[in-house]
């Protein structure tokens, strides 16, 4: 049985995207558990950001990555879960967290208006403020890096790829 991949990273670095290609290349499951949110709670993530703040968000985003339950899946979470203490500690111990990174510009040039993409920003917050704040919660979780500045999708789902099969095998 395959251990569980977690991805964590900056929004739009590509935690979804790159998650659903790894689990069709390896076998297995893929959950996305922004969705997972939306359905236990039957409204949007923005619905949710804009009624119940961002700090009722994040205890939801916690409650429901706290709960998520299986094997040899492949998990992408929203950017925010670093924050959520005990979901992280739920997935490094349910399996191997990969951090996707990408430089601030890379990030800043996929996300036009992070506020409408619906963020979890401070009052008065920067996406450059954001950006260097969650910095050290990803490298503190992640077991695996892997960079994705210059590097096409394809690339990117390659990389990881070797990264893990490495990482398993060492
Ligand atoms: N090298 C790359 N690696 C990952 N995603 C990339 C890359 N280049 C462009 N993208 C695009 O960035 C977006 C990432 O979005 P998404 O998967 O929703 O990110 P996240 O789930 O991390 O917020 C997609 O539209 C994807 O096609
Ligand atoms: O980083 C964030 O603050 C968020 C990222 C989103 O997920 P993605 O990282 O998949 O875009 C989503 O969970 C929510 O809108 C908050
Ligand atoms: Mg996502």
């Amino acid at each position: 049985m395959k251990k569980n991949l977690i991805f964590i990273g900056m929004p739009a670095v590509g935690k979804s995207t790159v998650g659903v290609v790894v689990a069709k290349r390896l076998g297995m499951r893929f959950i996305d558990t922004d969705l997972l949110i939306q359905e236990q709670e039957n409204r949007l993530l923005r619905e949710i950001i804009a009624e119940e703040g961002e700090e009722g968000f994040l205890e939801i985003e916690n409650r429901v990555n706290a709960s998520v339950n299986v094997e040899n899946s492949v998990i992408s979470p929203g950017g925010s879960v670093i924050y959520c203490r005990e979901a992280m500690e739920h997935y490094k111990k349910i399996g191997t967290v990969v951090y996707l990174q990408a430089s601030y510009q890379t990030i800043k040039r996929r996300i036009r208006s992070p506020r409408k993409r619906g963020v979890v920003l401070k009052e008065g917050q920067t996406f450059r403020d954001l950006y260097n704040e969650r910095v050290p919660y990803f490298e503190k979780y992640a077991d695996i890096t892997v960079c994705e500045d210059g590097c096409r999708i394809e690339d990117t789902i390659e990389n990881v790829l070797n990264a893990v099969e490495n990482y398993q095998s060492s």
